[in-house]
């Protein structure tokens, strides 16, 4: 199959809205290469630096992948109404090339390094050598063509609310694993037992491929699904990160898999949607517990689940 690679060059103060808009567009993934994570890479101590600092782009530049099928043009207008509607023209510049399957994975993946997020987790892209300090827990992950290789911002937060929550023994299950970051995240962090469940088979196969590459796949179990509708309770915690209308359709289902007191990590949340959020879970009789952002980006971590 051939892919359309779509990079758009914005402003680092669209970079979110623009990643965001790639999501609701159905894009499987999302690579941002921001020129200020890449100084924030250069300046950590290095074995050695595979990065040619010139060939750094100047701007941020937002990457994204459709495939060249019947329904590209619809979507590519779309996109670019979207754009124009909410900053005008001339803010980005869109550039599109056509690539086949088999060099979508190498097209990103120059760009990709490892990523420290909260106190001890790691996420290291598996081609790249890492020596990692005592106490650090590193994922090592080949996103492929699905979401979720631990740059973006929506990702780091439910990385390091895992991290801040899960204190070993829990049954866990991820909602829209994509690449299976959260799912193996919380397998490292001394999960019991871990439901990773996506609609999208690529994302499932690229999934249980990570899984593997990370040796829990006696933990893990990733299963193609739409949300929970075959997901079987009590578990600790749900993780989600999706956008804002699938979390708030997420969270009675949810509820009633939760243990009482269970948690929920509900992330994907674009600024200015979070009031929804909030409310929705507190409708399902949720307490809001604790409130991270970054960037445009918000997560919530819910507490509440249903009596046996
Ligand atoms: C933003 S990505 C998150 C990937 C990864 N969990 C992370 O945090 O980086 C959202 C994922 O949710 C999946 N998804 C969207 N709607 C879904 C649904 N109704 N049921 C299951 N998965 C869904 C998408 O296929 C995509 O892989």
């Amino acid at each position: 199959m051939q892919w359309l690679e779509i990079a758009i060059t914005t402003p680092a103060e669209w970079v979110e809205a623009v990643s965001n808009m790639f999501i609701e567009l159905g894009t499987g993934g999302v690579a941002i290469e921001d020129p200020a994570l890449f100084s924030l890479y250069l300046q950590e101590p290095q074995d050695e630096v595979a990065l040619d600092p010139l060939s750094l782009p100047r701007e941020p530049v937002v990457k994204a992948y459709l495939p060249v099928d019947e329904n590209l043009d619809a979507r590519l207008a779309a996109l670019k109404e979207r754009l124009t509607a909410v900053a005008g023209e001339g803010i980005f510049n869109i550039n599109t090339k056509k690539i086949r399957e088999e060099d979508w994975a190498c097209s990103w993946k120059a760009y990709y390094k490892p990523v420290c997020v909260g106190r001890k987790l790691v996420v290291k892209p598996a081609w790249e050598e890492y020596r990692a300090l005592a106490g650090q827990v590193v994922i090592e992950m080949d996103p492929g063509m699905a979401f979720g290789c631990g740059t973006h911002p929506s990702t780091r937060l439910c990385l390091s609310l895992l991290e801040d929550v899960l204190a070993g023994g829990e049954v866990v299950v991820d909602v829209g694993t994509g690449s299976g970051i959260l799912a193996i995240a919380a397998a490292l962090l001394g999960a019991r037992r871990v439901v990773a469940v996506d609609n999208d088979p690529v994302a499932v196969a690229a999934a249980r491929q990570n899984v593997e590459q990370n040796r829990v796949q006696d933990l893990v179990e990733v299963v193609c699904g739409d949300l929970l509708a075959n997901i079987e309770g009590p578990v600790d915690v749900v993780v989600a990160n999706i956008v804002a209308d699938v979390i708030i359709r997420l969270a009675l289902q949810a509820r009633k898999i939760l243990k009482p007191d269970g948690l929920f990590i509900a992330s994907g949340i674009i600024k200015g949607r979070e009031h929804d959020v909030a409310g929705a879970l507190h409708s399902h009789g949720f307490e809001i517990i604790d409130r991270r952002c970054s960037g445009e980006w918000h997560a919530l971590l819910a507490r509440g689940g249903c009596r046996p």
